[in-house]
């Protein structure tokens, strides 16, 4: 077995399959699937996955792998398997697949050392490798390489003594910590104590000490412990009897924090029932699919840890994908209180090197549940016993860019691969899973009440128009200011909600009603308050605020849209006596700064959380009687199937704050549409109700869940070859599908002009279309040359969530 198949770093159609490479007779046995290696690719070298092993090739004068960049494997065998998987399903690059799988730490420019794993046993290791360590704590790769030891090193890396490092070249530094550790033999020590000083009684301890305490101890600990300084211990290290040593440290996103210790709750009921088809599926190994559809507040969380809990106790592990938006503090304190360190975290708000650390805490299988956004449905488990999805509707598990995965397909297949069950939650579940829940192709299980049974919120909606009508201009009714009044009477807390997405704060000629674009794409310019300054969401570019209208020279130019800090202001100016806590993007992108506004208001610091998407979902504050939605409607008009689905989804979720505990609670809804059903059924909490209405809806239109669309997105700078090329594609695409299927297109993509690319698109609509994936590789494929050399680009969404 001395050729090795390997995926090279080009993403290019002509690199994508593997390249045979012969293994050096030094490097046999050391190569192995799943490892990036660095090999010639014409005058280059560059870096490579080994997907398998092999004894022959079909071609002759193979070149040979220059050198290992893994002591072992980076992704193992199930990972490779779901890597060409992926390919498939979204037709990327397998080399984008792969890339896709692992931390950023991996994929980016790095420099590789060596280093002896926290736990190793120094006395151990055989005398070639303790020689090569035996000056330093770390050594470049290259030199491990010259040294010839690879071997060796490998071996002790399996046994955990070794360890191989990458060091990002951003900056990613490995945390240190000074380790203080006997450096001579007992004896040594023994003797020395009896020699000392009477009055030596620090040293003394010291000594004492480490005569019982086998393993090296942090400096600061033992400093601490004996109250002393590094003199104390200066005189004793330069006799050889002690010795000192930088260790690396995982990083610790959440600090030395000891989490509260939870245990399992006594399950209600409802709970009960829907734990044990799951329970069972666990332990029989059953691959199997459950929507836990359960209101908000209904205890779903709890019957996601008493799954894990059982899985733990099988010995195997679990992944939890929470939203990035909802991976709060709070809900990792309920994972981490349960599970204590088996548990890593990883979301997006983690540097490069706190991300790669959690990860290898997974690969080294020293946690066994991962909770964390979209790309931990990756975590290089080997034994899954579960994959658990919380509020499964959320749009952010797609990913928007290649390869186009949804979390939810890789769990269903994973979890296929593990033979384990997923669990889908949530109080709204996406239409497509509900749909498959009632054909019977996931599990249903359902969770009809609140905790306690308690009611779920009361909710009216104010027709905000009708206000106006009656000269009330500020952006709150009359309703929910007297509501407002009256918590604040109480001592009770509010949640109010402004929905951001879909809804910018625009500068527009209040004369001539000119509103300010973007130069470079057709959509408006966004107003930021804090530096006056107005930007472009898509391309980047900004401007300052100009002082006349560019059209009219109108000086009436103003920005419009309501954003968190006009209402911010606007509560102090109407409100002075109430404490207002204000989340969005601007109050939270300091670290730790979520938490911290969290646990203030929790301590009851504030009277009013005022925030966007943030605060929709996941907050658990027994104080909370009242929610207000300041402006319901701003997602409804977006260009997007769903976005009645998605206004339903969060009007729920943000209302489900309200009364989770002993105190009721209420919600006011502000909209200027109160007629639409998405709004109207919001108020009735009526997913049901909702679901039959949506369904009706996307049957007439002929929309995901009755059909599958695809979308293929072109765009170049001129606009003739743009339109062209769709046509085109639509024609070829056409000739391809079966009768029932649907093309629209070539049609203006809803952004018409980003960045000065034009872009058109056209969408598909099918039923069932095998040869669909084929088709439009087919199209990549042809126009290759143009997207490599020619300017244009062509994107292919098999599931598209954003249409735009
Ligand atoms: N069996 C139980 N006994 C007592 N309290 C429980 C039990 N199960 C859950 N709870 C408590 O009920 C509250 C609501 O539960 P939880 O947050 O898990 O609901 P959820 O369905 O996940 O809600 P949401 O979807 O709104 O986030 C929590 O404070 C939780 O600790
Ligand atoms: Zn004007
Ligand atoms: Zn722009």
């Amino acid at each position: 077995m001395n050729i090795a198949r390997v995926i090279v770093d080009v993403p290019a159609k002509q690199t994508d399959r593997a390249f045979d490479y012969k293994i050096p007779s030094h490097l046999e046995g050391v190569i192995l699937p799943g490892m990036r290696v660095v090999v010639p690719f014409g005058p280059r070298k560059i870096q490579g996955f080994v997907t398998a092993l092999q004894a022959e090739s079909d071609f002759q004068q193979l070149k040979s792998i220059s050198e290992p960049m893994d002591l072992n494997p980076v992704l193992n065998q199930e990972l490779l398997t779901l890597g060409e998987w992926l390919t498939e399903k979204t037709l990327c690059y397998k080399i984008s697949a792969f890339q896709a799988m692992l931390p950023a730490a991996l994929k980016a420019k790095y420099e590789k050392k060596l280093v002896m794993a926290k736990n190793a046993d120094r006395k151990l290791l055989p005398e070639r490798v303790s020689a090569l360590f035996q000056k330093t704590e770390e050594i470049l790769w290259d030199d491990a390489v010259k040294s010839g030891a690879l071997p060796l090193l490998q071996k002790e890396a399996s046994n955990g003594n070794i360890e191989i490092i990458y060091q990002v070249k951003e900056r990613v530094k490995k945390k240190k910590v000074k380790q203080v550790f006997a450096a001579a033999d007992p004896n040594k020590l023994a003797d020395y104590l009896q020699q000392l000083p009477g009055n030596a009684t620090k040293q003394k301890e010291v000594l004492e000490y480490f005569l019982h305490e086998e393993g090296p101890v942090d400096q600061k600990e033992l400093f601490s412990l004996f109250g002393i300084t590094s003199s104390t211990i200066k005189g004793l290290m330069q006799k050889g009897l002690l010795g000192q040593r930088d260790v690396e440290i995982y990083r610790n996103p959440f600090g030395d924090r000891e989490f509260e210790r939870t245990e399992p709750l006594f399950l209600t009921d409802g709970q009960r029932k829907a734990i044990i088809p799951i329970l069972n599926s666990i332990e029989n190994n059953r691959h199997e699919t459950f929507l836990l559809y359960g209101v908000t507040g209904s205890g779903k969380t709890e019957v996601y840890l008493q799954s894990i809990q059982r899985v733990l106790e099988n010995g195997k592990e679990a992944i939890v994908l929470v939203p990035e938006i909802s991976l709060t503090p709070q809900m990792v304190k309920r994972f981490k209180g349960r599970f204590g360190n088996q548990v890593a975290v990883m979301h997006s708000g983690l540097s490069a090197g706190e991300k790669y650390d959690e990860w290898r805490k997974i690969q080294r299988k020293e946690v066994k549940v991962v909770v964390g956004a979209r790309s931990a449905i990756f975590a290089p488990f080997e034994n899954l016993g579960i994959i658990i999805i919380d509020e499964e509707h959320e749009t952010s598990y797609k990913q928007e860019e290649n390869p186009r995965y949804h979390a939810r397909d890789v769990a269903i297949e994973r979890a296929g691969n593990h033979k384990c069950p997923v669990v889908l939650g949530s109080a709204t579940p996406s239409l497509e899973s509900f749909a498959r829940a009632h054909k019977g192709v996931y599990h249903l299980l359902t969770l009809e009440n609140r905790m306690n049974n308690q009611a779920l919120p009361s909710v009216d909606i104010i027709d905000m128009r009708e206000e106006l009508r009656e000269g009330n201009r500020s952006m709150f009714s009359r309703k929910l200011l007297e509501k407002i009044k009256d918590r604040l009477g109480k001592k009770e807390q509010i949640v109010l909600f402004l929905n951001k997405r879909g809804h910018s704060s625009f500068v527009m000629c209040r004369d001539c009603g000119y509103v300010i674009n973007c130069p470079h794409c057709d959509i408006s310019l966004t107003y930021h308050r804090y530096n006056q300054q107005m930007k472009c969401h898509y391309c980047g570019y900004e401007a300052p605020v100009p002082n006349a209208c560019p059209e009219c020279e109108s000086e009436h130019i103003r920005y419009f849209g309501t954003g968190t800090q006009k209402v911010e202001e606007e509560l102090a100016k109407i409100l002075p006596e109430a404490k207002v806590i204000r989340m969005d993007v601007d109050t939270t992108s300091r670290k730790g700064a979520h938490e911290k506004l969290l646990d203030q208001f929790q301590d009851g610091h504030a009277d009013i959380l005022l925030g966007t998407q943030m605060i929709a979902k996941g907050l658990d504050f027994p104080n909370i009687t009242l929610v207000g939605v300041l402006s319901a409607d701003t997602m409804l008009h977006l260009p997007d199937f769903r976005s009645s689905e998605k206004t339903f989804q969060l009007l729920t979720q943000v209302s489900g704050r309200a009364g989770r505990h002993e105190l009721e609670g209420e919600v006011i809804i502000q909209t200027y549409t109160p007629e639409h059903y998405s709004i109207e059924l919001a108020g009735e909490q009526d997913y049901d109700k909702f679901y039959e209405r949506e369904m009706m809806v996307r049957k007439i239109h002929r929309y995901p869940p009755f059909y599958y669309i695809s979308l293929v997105t072109v765009s170049h700078e001129e606009l003739m070859k743009a339109v062209s090329v769709t046509e085109k594609i639509t024609q070829y695409i056409q000739s391809k599908l079966s009768a029932g299927s649907i093309v629209l297109g070539p049609v203006a993509s809803p952004i018409p002009r980003i960045n000065n690319r034009y872009r058109y698109q056209c969408l598909i609509k099918y039923k069932r279309e095998p040869e669909l994936g084929l088709a439009l590789k087919k199209v990549l494929d042809n126009y290759q040359q143009d997207i490599a050399t020619g300017g244009l680009s062509v994107s292919i969404d098999l599931n598209p969530y954003i249409l735009m």
